[in-house]
């Protein structure tokens, strides 16, 4: 089995993918901690003969988390942001800067899809361009749902966005505090996408497909206005693609990865880009 992690600043995702028929076998997810003692939630190493790790926590989680796997697994691999791989150059001036999780996503959206936008809606929500070519632009980083919420304090933070809304529920206004919240978080965050694709792509002069991933990726799906796909499983495609170990994975092929989202026509981009600028 491979054992492929995304530590995150919150959650620490896994999952278990079958070496010979790539299939994925069992995921889960933990809090982020300094210490990754396998138990309750944590997949049984004995099975595991190597692990692809990506890391945007402390580096001392990432040191212990390695030290504790090595001693237990064969090939331990751990992704870093690079100024180049698989035909991506990386748009930071440090490139050791950029997440990881976004390089890695970056490198899957471009194996699946060539130049794209790549959003990723977790702690943080992320949003990052590669064109056609591979030039990555670099990116925006913004606070992710749950953060914006527990920012303001208004005794809102254990009531969540329910995740099954429709974006129309969510955009009107609301008329309790909590509502209020929810509602002006969630306009705050498909506001800022939608924008964010739009005036990149109208200055770029490129329609690209738009990826999106992370723990509210689905109910922002919901208010993005642009045909666009969600992949849950894009940081461990990134994962898959630096380091191929199935038959599959060297051919090229990531778990779980989406059918390409039609393009749509850059002319209505940027009519839709005029008409948000009227207003
Ligand atoms: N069980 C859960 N626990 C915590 N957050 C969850 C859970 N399910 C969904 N979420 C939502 O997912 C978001 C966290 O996203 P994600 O799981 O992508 O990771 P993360 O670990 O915060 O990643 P990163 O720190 O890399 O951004 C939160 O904003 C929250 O709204
Ligand atoms: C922005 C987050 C927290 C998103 O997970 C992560 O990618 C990160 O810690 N990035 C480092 C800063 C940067 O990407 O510029
Ligand atoms: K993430």
């Amino acid at each position: 089995m491979i054992l492929d992690l995304d530590i995150g600043n919150t959650l620490s995702k896994w999952r278990l993918k079958d070496a010979e028929s790539s299939e994925i076998r069992s995921r889960g997810a933990v809090w982020t901690r300094e210490e990754w003692r396998p138990g309750a939630d944590i997949p049984d190493l004995d099975v595991v003969e190597a692990v692809r790790i990506s890391s945007v926590a402390r580096k001392a989680v990432l040191a212990q988390t390695v030290a504790l796997l090595q001693r237990r697994v064969r090939s331990v691999h751990v992704a870093r942001s690079e100024p180049e791989a698989l035909g991506v150059s990386n748009g930071y001036r440090e490139p050791g800067k950029l997440g990881v999780d976004r390089w890695l996503g970056v490198l899957a959206g471009y194996q699946l899809a060539g130049g794209c936008c790549t959003v990723d809606c977790g702690s943080a929500i992320t949003v990052d361009f590669v064109l056609p070519g591979g030039q990555h632009l670099g990116g925006y980083i913004l606070p992710g749902l749950r953060l914006m919420k527990e920012s303001l304090k208004l005794g809102t933070r254990n009531v969540a966005i329910d995740p099954d809304s429709e974006a129309d529920e969510l955009l009107v206004p609301g008329a309790r505090t909590v509502e209020a919240v929810n509602h002006g978080i969630y306009m705050a965050a498909v506001s800022a996408v939608n924008r964010i694709y739009s005036e990149v792509c109208d200055r770029e002069g490129v329609s690209l497909p738009l990826l999106l991933t992370g723990g509210d990726a689905r109910v922002v799906s919901r208010g993005v206005q642009v045909p666009h796909a969600v992949w849950p499983d894009m940081v461990y495609g990134g994962l898959e693609a630096c380091f191929p170990l199935t038959a599959a994975e060297r051919a090229g092929r990531m778990s779980g990865a989406p059918t390409v989202p039609r393009r749509v026509p850059l002319e209505k981009i940027r009519a839709g880009l005029a008409f948000s600028m009227l207003l």
